[in-house]
């Protein structure tokens, strides 16, 4: 697969630790920044991420930020962008399963890089079922319709 990955300044360690991951697993990883841990602001690194998925330039996208919050919300607001943050395995598993995710976030400042990979290998490893959880997902972009120009 094709991954977009993206952080904060406060997430730049534990991005080169993902990324060095995600190329053992054999991904090809598209880095988004920062490249220096210089305090910056983490909607604009969501921004590109959730671009590059909505836009199909990359087939998944990882974002890490102190909690994984700020820039999970930053990436939900692009049009088609399902981002999950994520603190264990069992929620990214269920939420590629269910809620078909296109983003995984998580915190630097929340889980180690050993936790961080458990998590990131549930959700690459999980499908989505389909089924009575795609008619919820064209429920989601019933919403994403109505308010999202
Ligand atoms: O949701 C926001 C993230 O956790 C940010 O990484 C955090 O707010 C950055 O804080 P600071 O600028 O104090 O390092």
């Amino acid at each position: 697969m094709k991954i977009a990955i993206g952080s904060d300044h406060v997430a730049v360690e534990l991005k080169s630790v993902i990324s060095a991951y995600l190329e053992e697993l054999g991904h090809e990883v598209v880095d988004y920044g920062p490249q220096t841990a210089e305090r910056t602001d983490y909607p604009k690194y969501g921004k590109l991420v959730a671009e590059a998925v909505a836009g199909k330039q990359t087939d998944a996208g990882i974002l890490i930020c102190g909690t994984g919050v700020g820039i999970s919300i930053s990436a939900n607001k692009v049009k088609g962008i399902r981002a999950v943050v994520c603190s264990e395995p069992y929620s990214a598993q269920l939420s590629k399963q269910h809620n078909n995710t296109n983003i995984l976030a998580f915190g630097a400042r929340v889980v180690g890089s050993e936790l961080a990979k458990m998590i990131v290998k549930a959700w690459l490893d999980a499908e989505f079922e389909g089924g009575r959880h795609a008619d919820r997902i064209a429920m989601i972009e019933g919403i994403e319709q109505q308010y999202l120009c």
